[in-house]
């Protein structure tokens, strides 16, 4: 069975069908790509899969729970974490407090114990930093733990993004365009870093980018979508040799 069903799946703006009875399933452990031409609908598809949006037609089914009409807070505790196209991170904390607030989804007796100042609290808040420096350490930020998340450079606060959905320990995660913006040497070590992910989380990723090399290099299956329409789906190299998919992208050129 996938981890995600999804079923036939419509998003209509008023009369702009944003992303069209999209059908696909996602595998424990796989590292997927979506890509698409400027407007294809890719964002608005991550939107519907963690409940910004709600479809307008379609079903998405993850382990054998059905998320359509749960809120995006319930989704991420059901286990899709994200990142987004441009970087949302709390700017003006610290890399570690950033970090922690992914690791914050506590329990109602842990909440109880916080207010109350109670043992359990200074051992949850104890073990919940030796956590999240761990995180950091993967990441090699642990060294910027104090730092102010805006004071980082660029391609270090998409690393911290990254952390952060990682920190919430989602089953799936989402990355939006995860190196728009980089430079090249930014790009090659988050082509490292994707590729650890997966190695040291044996987590499902589904990977948004117009980047083609990098989708070409970390991903084992690629979905197409072009004006809200799944157009192809292959392996790197069928979808690199594919007639549709390039006069896509040459149409979307010209
Ligand atoms: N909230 C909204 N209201 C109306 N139209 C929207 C909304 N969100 C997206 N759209 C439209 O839906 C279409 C798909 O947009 P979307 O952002 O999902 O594309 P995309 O593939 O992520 O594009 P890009 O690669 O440029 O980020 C576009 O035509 C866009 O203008």
């Amino acid at each position: 069975m996938a981890l995600l069903d999804v079923k036939k799946l419509t998003k209509n703006f008023g009369g702009l069908t944003a992303v069209g009875d999209v059908t696909m399933e996602l595998h424990a452990g796989e590292l997927v790509g979506l890509i698409g031409p400027n407007g294809a609908g890719k964002t608005t598809l991550f939107n519907l899969l963690t409940g910004v949006y709600e479809p307008s037609q379609g079903t998405i089914t993850l382990d054998g729970t059905v998320l359509n009409g749960k809120a995006p807070s319930k989704i991420a505790s059901l286990g899709l974490g994200r990142t987004f196209q441009n970087i949302r991170l709390f700017k003006n904390m610290t890399v570690l407090e950033n970090v922690l607030i992914g690791l914050g989804n506590h329990g109602k007796a842990e909440v109880l114990a916080s207010f109350f100042r109670l043992p359990a609290f200074y051992k949850n808040e104890e073990e919940l930093k030796e956590r999240a420096i761990e995180l950091l350490k993967i990441f090699d930020l642990d060294g910027d733990a104090d730092t102010l998340a805006k004071n980082l450079p660029y391609g270090q606060q998409r690393r911290l993004e990254i952390v952060r959905a990682l920190a919430t320990e989602p089953k799936i995660l989402f990355l939006d365009e995860p190196a728009a913006g980089m430079n090249p040497q930014e790009t090659a070590e988050l082509t490292q870093l994707i590729r650890k992910i997966k190695e040291e989380f044996n987590i499902t990723i589904m990977l948004i980018e117009h980047d083609m090399s990098l989708v070409m290099e970390v991903t084992e299956r690629i979905y197409v979508l072009e004006y809200g329409r799944l157009i192809a789906h292959g392996t790197p190299e069928e979808i690199r040799t594919n007639k549709r998919v390039i006069e896509a992208y040459l149409g979307g050129e010209a």
